[in-house]
């Protein structure tokens, strides 16, 4: 078990002056088959919480660990994946190629999972395009795709139904779904109440504080 473990976090941005101080100890666990949905206003603290759970930043107090090991030190996509507000694709390479892209850097024969995704996802049609060449929707769903290939231990996405029509915020929730049946621990910072209908638990920040 254990999964995803952030234990008394306080994290915070810039010095002196322009210090803000953003999260105050957040303690938050997801188990692995865990969805866990995170909620709260804009400005709350979601894309911190994301990026202190996934590796991208070390807290400044506290700890994110993942199976007892700190996420920080973890660049291993089959155990930590992302889904950041950007996307972050490769702008040079297919749709095709991004998804793959995790599975071709660790070796892994990407091929049965990339036609599941694409499927599930609705990018068939266009996996040999450019990336460049899709709409935002489309590089959305391409960034969960990459982040699912590898069936993550864990997998952090943030707003990944921001850019969705409604029948494409379905594929995009079954996906995630999917994944967690599987074993994956899924963290979704999310506005979206559709997400959180189907989540096994939704944390709420407010300020920067999980509310009881
Ligand atoms: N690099 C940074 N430097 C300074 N302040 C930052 C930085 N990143 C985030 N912040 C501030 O931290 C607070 C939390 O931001 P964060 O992006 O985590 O919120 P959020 O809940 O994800 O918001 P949204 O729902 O609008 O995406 C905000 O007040 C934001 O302005």
């Amino acid at each position: 078990m254990i999964g995803l473990e952030l234990v008394e976090i306080a994290h915070g941005y810039g010095v002196g002056e322009r210090r803000v101080e953003v999260l105050h100890d957040v303690s938050l666990r997801v188990e692995p088959g865990e969805l866990v949905a995170l909620a709260g206003p804009s400005g709350s603290g979601k894309s911190t919480v994301c990026h202190l759970a996934a590796g991208i930043e070390r807290p400044d107090c506290g700890t994110a660990s993942l199976d007892g090991r700190p996420t920080v030190e973890t660049a291993d996509w089959s155990l930590v994946a992302v889904v950041p507000q950007q996307h972050g694709l490769l702008a040079g390479l297919t749709v095709e190629d991004n998804i793959a892209l995790p599975a071709h850097r660790t070796g892994v024969d990407p091929a049965e999972a990339l036609v599941r995704l694409a499927s599930a996802l609705d990018l068939t049609a266009f996996g040999r395009r450019s990336v460049t060449e899709t709409s935002l929707g489309e590089q959305q769903r391409v960034a969960i795709a990459r982040a699912l290939i590898l069936d993550p231990r864990l997998a952090v996405l943030d707003e990944p139904t921001g850019h969705q029509d409604d029948d494409h915020v379905s594929q995009v929730i079954g996906a995630l779904a999917d994944a967690a049946r599987a074993g994956s621990a899924v963290l979704v910072a999310t506005h979206d109440q559709r997400v959180w209908e189907v989540a096994h638990r939704v944390v709420r920040l407010e300020d920067g504080r999980v509310l009881a």
